[in-house]
């Protein structure tokens, strides 16, 4: 099953070492997870090879190509990390991970069974972000499908037009979530939803969520998209009417991103018009989703320069302030709402993925279920404190070095030591 991996996944090299970044007894780390989904033959396998610097997924101008989903996890370049892993002589320096996954390409009446149909709405289940590719790269020679089948002899369906192809896959989405709603819905009206036996979920706000939800589908609003109109966001709500809602799982209840997938020419500060366009789009229909632009083969090139130096002159020629693969998991934190926190020591300097809210104990939980149960307190040093201070030793002879307690929420930011009597 793809989800545990593809065979191709787990040979590749570097990131097989990530794979063993959860040391036995340990739980597995907290990475993010995000799906690249869209119409066949977008360019979805070309920026999962370029995201991911691997050429496992086969890449090929037919629509379809993709047919089992790869799996690659790509460490975060976070610079605090490299400097923490400095000042401590670390031996090893372990970043935090964004997984990404190669979807194969939807079409519309998907979640009718149309295409590879439901099979692959599966796999964008799993997932804890979305990320819709577009196509806004001009090449007569790469056919354009939109209507389920090769229509490349039909002008319209070759018209590049990326606000369309999104509003297609993103409709494909919500009709698949309102078959799932509607389903609950019934359910649930009569006591025997999943939701009302689902352990710490309110039956009674799992429903409301379900009648409030399911006439917006209706209409064609992603989950997300009602959520946020009508209760301000996951963020506004209180913990037991957050399980409720999540106890719906339906995909359009997942933060989105889109990537548009440029050529060279619209790579740089230029853009293009079709970026422009779905920009105009998603910043008046979708607002808060980001829109990254993703140039496959530059990143590519990117990807494979290791000193730091050479990459950022590389980026600076191009006019662009980051890389894509930056960029995308810049917005996979924010729509995650994650913080990073961080250990370290002569052994390991090691990135940590929380929560935005998260308590101590829990944070320590991430690194070790022993850390959370037979948790005291942290030391806590803020990053640029620390960096300031030039070590851990001079932090806590400033005064710099707090001792928290279980009510503590960790800071994006923080140098952590935990406590605790196991
Ligand atoms: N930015 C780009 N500029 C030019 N050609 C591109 C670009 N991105 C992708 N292509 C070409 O488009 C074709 C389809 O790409 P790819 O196989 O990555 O699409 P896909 O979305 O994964 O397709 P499928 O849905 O069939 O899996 C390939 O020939 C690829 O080289
Ligand atoms: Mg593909």
């Amino acid at each position: 099953m793809w989800s545990r991996g593809s065979a191709a996944a787990r040979k590749a090299g570097p990131r097989a070492a990530l794979a063993r970044w959860a040391a036995p007894g340990q739980r597995a780390f907290s990475k993010l997870s995000c799906g690249l989904v869209g119409l066949p033959n977008v360019g979805k396998s070309s920026i999962f090879n370029a995201l991911t610097s691997s050429t496992m997924a086969e890449m090929a101008n037919f629509p379809f190509c993709t047919i089992e989903p790869n799996v690659a996890t790509v460490p975060v370049r976070d610079a605090r990390l490299t400097k923490l892993t400095e000042m401590a002589n670390s031996e090893r320096s372990v970043p935090t991970g964004l997984e990404f996954i190669d979807i194969a390409g939807l079409v519309k009446g998907a979640s009718d069974g149309k295409g590879m149909g439901n099979k692959f709405l599966t796999n964008v289940r799993s997932t804890s972000a979305i990320a819709h590719v577009v196509r806004c790269f001009q090449d007569e020679d790469v056919i354009h499908v939109r209507d389920g089948q090769d229509d490349a002899d039909h002008e319209a369906a070759r018209t590049l037009d990326p606000v369309l192809d999104l509003a297609i896959i993103e409709g494909e989405l919500v009709l698949a979530d309102l078959q799932s709603a509607e389903l609950q819905l019934a359910k649930a009206r009569k006591g025997k939803g999943k939701a009302s036996g689902a352990a710490g979920v309110d039956p009674a706000a799992a429903l409301a969520f379900l009648e409030g939800v399911c006439p917006a589908l209706e209409e064609g609003q992603p989950a997300a998209a009602w959520l946020q109109e009508k209760h301000g966001g996951e963020q506004a709500l209180a913990p037991t009417q957050l399980a409720a809602w999540r106890s719906l799982a339906l995909m359009t209840q997942k933060p989105a991103m889109v990537l548009c997938n440029v050529d060279e020419a619209a790579a740089g500060p230029e853009s293009s018009d079709l970026v422009r366009a779905v920009e105009e789009w998603v910043a008046a229909e979708r607002p808060g989703c980001p829109v990254v632009r993703v140039c496959a083969p530059l990143e590519l090139e990117l990807g494979a320069i290791e000193d730091e130096e050479e990459r950022a002159e590389y980026l600076a020629a191009m006019g662009l302030a980051e890389s894509a693969l930056a960029s995308v998991q810049a917005a996979a934190m924010r729509l995650l709402n994650r913080r990073v926190y961080f250990t370290t020591g002569p052994q390991e300097t090691r990135a940590w993925l929380v929560r935005a809210g998260t308590l101590a104990p829990q944070a320590a939980g991430v690194i070790h279920s022993d850390l959370e149960k037979g948790f005291i307190r942290a030391e806590v040093i803020g990053y640029d404190d620390y960096v300031a201070c030039g070590s851990e030793k001079a932090a806590k002879e400033a005064g710099k070095m707090r001792s928290e307690g279980k009510d503590y929420e960790v800071q994006d930011g923080d140098v952590m030591h935990f406590r605790h009597n196991t």
